[in-house]
């Protein structure tokens, strides 16, 4: 005997570009959309009966409805109206998540002017939302940034800390910080000057927190940072960051007679250390 416990279905990997002409200037929006429903579907895993699923390729299908007819929308905003959508069309749908993670283009410099179709891809990070719509429910909305990475060369150390038998690090107060960040946070209201701006809020917030203050430990710097995002934008109610430590550790050049100050370093990505935290209002 086995039991159904959980299951859900839908299209993954949508990807789907929104171009919005406004008068000569375009407006480009590139995502990758992942679309899933839960309800009653249970049958489909259990008994071979499909008599209530919707195909997951008539979701890729909505997907591309609700992006023609929402051209101009935020991110957040078109995940939540695919959601809903997906809600209102099948009644066998008790719950719809839509997941969408961005290719950024950012509008061409030519001339020292604002292009008005031309973009060049920011390759650093895919923001990200997360749109949940359930029956009877408000449709609870989370927002993020993915790889998001960034480096200090010194203003970060990591001292005072718990000693054992084997601990072999030595202790500094002048290192290099490096990170490709996930950061998520969720939305308690719709934020009055739109989520792009509030989310390059946020992003500002934490990156000025990084960059001006010493950091005793990527703990330290991933709390405040999270506490300064609450305090940039009054609609988020909580912040999730994890960060890997990137080590960047200092060349042993003595035996060439040479000392290194601090100035070259072998640049690594594994093992790092990984340092999560959720904070919250209150
Ligand atoms: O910022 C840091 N946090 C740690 O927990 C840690 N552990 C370690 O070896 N180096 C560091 N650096």
């Amino acid at each position: 005997m086995a039991t159904l416990t959980r299951n859900t279905h839908g299209k993954a990997r949508v990807r789907v570009m929104r171009l919005h002409h406004d008068g000569d200037r375009h407006e480009v929006r590139e995502l990758t959309v992942k679309a899933m429903v839960t309800g009653d579907f249970g049958r489909s895993f259990t008994d071979a009966d499909n008599s209530t699923s919707v195909s997951t390729d008539t979701i890729r299908n909505v997907v591309n409805v609700v992006a023609c007819e929402n051209l101009a929308l935020d991110t957040e905003p078109f995940c939540a109206a695919l959601a809903e959508r997906l809600l209102g069309l099948y009644g066998q749908v008790a719950s719809a998540a839509v997941t969408a993670h961005e290719t950024r283009w950012t509008r061409m410099g030519v001339g020292g002017a604002p292009h008005p179709h031309a973009f060049v891809l920011d390759g650093n990070g895919k923001p990200f939302a997360e749109a949940v719509a359930v029956r009877d429910g408000r449709t609870a909305l989370r927002s993020g940034v993915s790889g998001f990475t960034f480096l200090k060369s010194t203003g970060s150390g990591w001292a005072d800390f718990a000693k054992d038998p084997y601990t072999t690090i030595p202790e500094t107060r002048d290192r290099v910080c490096a990170t490709s960040m996930e950061a998520a946070w969720r939305w308690r209201s719709a934020p009055a000057g739109g989520h792009a701006a509030a989310n390059a809020a946020i992003l500002g917030a934490m990156l000025e927190v990084f960059a001006g203050t010493y950091s005793h430990s990527v703990q330290d710097s991933l709390y405040r940072m999270a506490t300064a995002a609450l305090e940039a934008v009054p609609e988020i109610e909580e912040v999730d960051l994890a960060c890997p430590n990137k080590h960047y550790l200092l060349v042993d050049l003595s035996r060439f007679g040479l000392a290194n100050g601090n100035q070259v370093f072998l640049p690594t990505d594994e093992p790092h250390g990984q340092i999560e935290c959720t904070v919250a209002r209150g």
